[in-house]
């Protein structure tokens, strides 16, 4: 059994060393840890933000673990060497297509949300983002037009048979919860999305206990502010996930919360392979300071042990450490307390021992 460890850059190292403390603890019998570079931190040290070492760590892993990836000072590199791209290659190559990231309300954080408490302290909402397809994987470039100006694109696209993985993938999920999907898009205008509905409806025949919805993304933003009680599964294209989920992480109270798992295909001797990291990125401003909270990546790792290495218990015993330590008081910075990355680690630790 092994996972491979991905820290990346920023605060991606911090989040990730806390982490790591919580699955020591767990003496899980014989497990293998191998850690590996990507982002800038192997652009710097092996002149790519994916080398091949680190790909090959990461298939030959039953499930990996990862920081975040991004520095200021490589964002004028030419794209395909940006950190970013260790991401977005590690999500094409392993074929991991089905990114659940869940937006849970922490009883005693309802004043912490950006929404009124009484509406926080409802929000259960589990987003089920694509993550192979769309504008992000499609052809891009800079022309130059024949009035002279400079023009960027970015090709959006969605065949079918990606829009009908996901759509199973989401309504499985949507079974195991309230059995009410909403997938959102913006049909009105993309034909892409106008596709992506055709083919919900389609495999929604084969779930007739789920009942499908659909809400255009713009409307969605705002119901995620105005009520998110009422969403229960959501399903989405690569790009509106990655916006609503981190828009779910402050009705939460924190992008330093949110975990998320992607999935693909591929099943191992232990569970589902799948790529584990908290939806935030490296977070620049506050990196190397120890104020990042590292509990987004503690709860990945417990979606790791559930989904890729059948550990459901221990999964359980991060979560319920994780929720006891916020109810406890003990908070960093984004969510008004004062405790350090390490301090967080610490108590989360201790919880852990406790409930053993
Ligand atoms: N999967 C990944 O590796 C991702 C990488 N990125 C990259 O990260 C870099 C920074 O991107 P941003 O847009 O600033 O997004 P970000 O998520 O890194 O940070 C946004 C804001 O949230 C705060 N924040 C994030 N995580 C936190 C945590 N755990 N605890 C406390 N505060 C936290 C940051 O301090 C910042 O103010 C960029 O290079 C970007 O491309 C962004 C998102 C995902
Ligand atoms: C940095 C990216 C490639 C994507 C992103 O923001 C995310 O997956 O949350
Ligand atoms: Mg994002």
């Amino acid at each position: 059994m092994k996972i491979a460890v991905l820290p990346g850059d920023g605060i991606g190292q911090e989040v990730t060393r806390e982490a790591l403390r919580l699955l020591e603890l767990l003496e899980l019998p014989g497990l293998e840890v191998e850690h590996g570079e990507v982002g800038a931190t192997a652009y710097r040290n092996q002149g790519h933000p994916l080398p091949e070492a680190t790909l090959e760590l990461a298939r030959s892993s039953d499930a990996i673990l990862f920081g975040a990836v991004g520095d200021p000072s490589c964002d004028n590199l030419e794209r395909h060497l940006r950190p970013e791209q260790a991401i977005l290659g590690l999500r094409a190559a392993l074929g991991l297509f089905a990114n659940l990231r869940p937006a849970t309300a922490f009883p005693g954080l309802e004043h912490m949300s950006g929404l009124k408490p009484e509406i926080a302290r409802e929000i259960d909402v589990l987003i089920v983002r694509e993550l192979n397809g769309d504008v992000y994987f499609g052809d891009k470039g800079t022309r130059v037009r024949e009035d002279g100006q400079r023009e960027g694109w970015d090709m959006m696209s969605y065949a079918e048979s990606e829009v009908r993985r996901i759509a199973h993938t989401a309504f499985r999920a949507a079974q195991t919860r309230k059995n009410r999907l909403t997938s959102v898009d913006k049909a009105n205008v993309l034909e892409t999305s106008q596709l992506w509905r055709d083919v919900m409806i389609e495999v929604s025949a084969e779930y007739p206990d789920v009942e499908l919805d659909h809400m255009y993304v713009d409307n969605a933003a705002m119901q995620l502010v105005k009520a998110p009680a009422n969403f229960d599964t959501i399903v989405t294209g690569n790009l509106f996930g990655d916006i609503l989920s981190d828009q779910a992480s402050m009705c939460v109270g924190s992008i330093g919360l949110l975990p998320s798992a992607a999935l693909g295909e591929r099943q191992t001797d232990y569970g589902t392979f799948g790529l584990y990291e908290p939806i935030h990125g490296s977070a620049p401003d506050i990196a190397g300071k120890n104020l990042a909270n590292p509990m987004a990546t503690m709860l990945s790792l417990a979606m790791l042990l559930r989904h890729s290495l059948g550990r459901e218990a221990d999964a359980e015993r991060i979560e319920r450490a994780v929720a006891e330590v916020l109810a406890d008081g003990v908070r960093g910075g984004d969510l008004g307390g004062s405790a350090t990355t390490t301090e967080i680690g610490d108590a989360v630790v201790t919880k852990m021992v406790s409930i053993s």
